[in-house]
């Protein structure tokens, strides 16, 4: 007869230790626990854990997915219809954001001089008069009434849409329109029903399918208002700001707005929402014939609070984003955004809770910065130290690279190599060349730290 499995009050009153049966358990028990204690070694000791750090909209979830996508390409595959949502949701947000700006250009500045020869007011403190005449600006103002009209019930389902990203927690209407605590969980639950189930399921449909019919409505609408040379003129004056991904989606809405919609690889890296706290992820990565199990902490902004619960981390990639050099900071806007990398960098370098670390520096979007030289925006002008430089990706990103270089030579209290790679997150063939090359040279430090080179 099969013996029946003893509960825990059975062993815990089990007889004393003269009674063979009860000798057998005990142990029986303690070699399960050593077995137990000595998986949890072995787990432990293949496990390499990568920290990515780096500014807000550095880059870091960006370089996650990518490691996803070489490493555990499954899971990308199945988490697709996830990203659908906030794809969605990134094209409403900036499509609001230009309304806004344009209602503020249009809509709401003081109107000082009298009625015009054609009934119109004209205004004086508007960003596009001084460019032109007052007729043109009639005709816009009218142009957008119109695409405004018809564009609210597009607009009207941010807020819907945002509240099932979050599980009716809230969202922010600012420019990033940021996601807050709540839409991860969510997020990793709704991976996590993908994984269990394989399936490819929109897990937020009703919502989602509600605002792909929407935008396929108006895509017409989007378009044009795009396309408008208002939007455009407003774009350049950086009155209108908008997130950096908001014309890859903008420029692809018709292939967006169809019902069976499955996001792109590039849609999923072009994705923009903010990771708040800590996300942990877990790969098996087989670099040079061993498996490891790797954890990447990706950080949500420039928490350095973290840090210090990170003190065994095995490595740290530090993402600065050298198209930045024209940006500010949006909490200091007094704050160049290359300053502050560098900033954060110095205190990454000296922190002694992670002198030990493998330190790895990815100097990130350099398809951005070439774009923005190629559209002749001067680093002089926001750098003043650049000084007569040529204005080249070649000579800036250099300039970029010394300054990160410099920071660690003089701040690095490990002592450590260091390794520098320039890239795009955007570029899926270029960052596997780069995750292999920094892979193996995390290994290869992790073999160095447990002994085992
Ligand atoms: N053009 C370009 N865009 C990039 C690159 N890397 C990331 N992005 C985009 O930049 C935006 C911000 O990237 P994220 O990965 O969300 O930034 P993050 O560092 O995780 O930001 P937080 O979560 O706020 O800390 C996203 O829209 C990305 O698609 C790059 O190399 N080139
Ligand atoms: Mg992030």
């Amino acid at each position: 007869m099969a013996r029946r499995p003893r509960s825990e009050l059975e062993l815990f009153n089990a007889p004393t230790s003269q009674d063979p049966e009860a000798e057998k358990v005990s142990k029986q028990i303690d070699e399960e626990l050593r077995k137990e204690a000595d998986r949890l070694k072995r787990k432990k000791s293949r496990e390499v854990k990568v920290m990515l750090l780096g500014q807000a909209e550095s880059g870091k979830s960006t370089l996650q997915k990518q490691f996803q996508l070489h490493y555990a390409a499954k899971t990308l595959e199945r988490e697709r219809p996830t990203w659908r949502p906030i794809v969605l949701f990134n094209i409403i947000q900036a499509v609001r954001t230009i309304m806004e700006e344009l209602d503020l250009e249009f809509f709401s500045h003081t109107q000082t001089s009298s009625s015009t020869s054609n009934g119109l007011s004209s205004s004086s403190s508007s960003l596009l008069d001084s460019s032109i005449s007052e007729l043109q600006r009639a005709r816009w103002k009218a142009d957008f009434a119109q695409v405004r009209a018809r564009l609210l019930p597009l607009t009207a389902i941010e807020e819907s849409l945002a509240s099932d990203l979050v599980g009716g927690v809230m969202i922010t209407r600012g420019r990033t329109g940021f996601v807050r605590a709540g839409w991860q969980s969510l997020l990793s639950g709704m991976r996590a029903r993908a994984a269990a189930d394989n399936t490819y399921a929109d897990h937020t449909p009703g919502t989602s399918n509600l605002a792909i019919k929407a935008l396929s409505m108006v895509q017409d609408d989007v378009v044009e208002l795009w396309n408008h040379p208002a939007v455009k003129k407003l774009i350049k004056l950086r009155k209108i700001v908008l997130q950096e991904s908001a014309a890859y989606f903008l420029n692809n809405v018709s292939r967006i707005a169809i019902s069976n919609y499955i996001p792109t690889t590039e849609d999923i890296l072009n994705v923009r929402i903010q990771t708040l706290g800590v996300t942990e992820h877990s790969f098996e990565i087989n670099v040079g014939g061993q498996t490891m199990n790797w954890l990447l902490y990706d950080v949500g902004g420039a928490r350095h609070a973290w840090v210090p619960y990170f003190d065994d981390a095995t490595a740290i990639i530090f993402l600065a984003p050298i198209s930045a050099f024209d940006q500010y900071l949006e909490e200091d806007p007094r704050t160049n955004r290359i300053d502050d990398s560098l900033q954060l960098w110095t205190m990454v370098c000296s922190n002694l809770l992670l002198k030990n670390a493998h330190l790895v520096l990815m100097l990130n979007k350099t398809d951005l910065l070439r774009e923005k030289l190629n559209a002749g925006i001067k680093v002089r002008k926001y750098i003043t130290s650049y000084g007569d430089r040529p204005n080249t990706y070649e000579e800036a990103s250099e300039y970029f690279r010394a300054h990160f270089l410099q920071v660690h030579r003089r701040k690095d209290v490990g002592k450590r190599a260091m390794y520098v790679h320039f890239t795009s997150m955007l570029d899926v063939q270029a960052t596997r060349s780069i995750l292999a090359i920094v892979g193996e040279a995390i290994i290869r430090s992790y073999m160095e730290s447990v002994g085992l080179s």
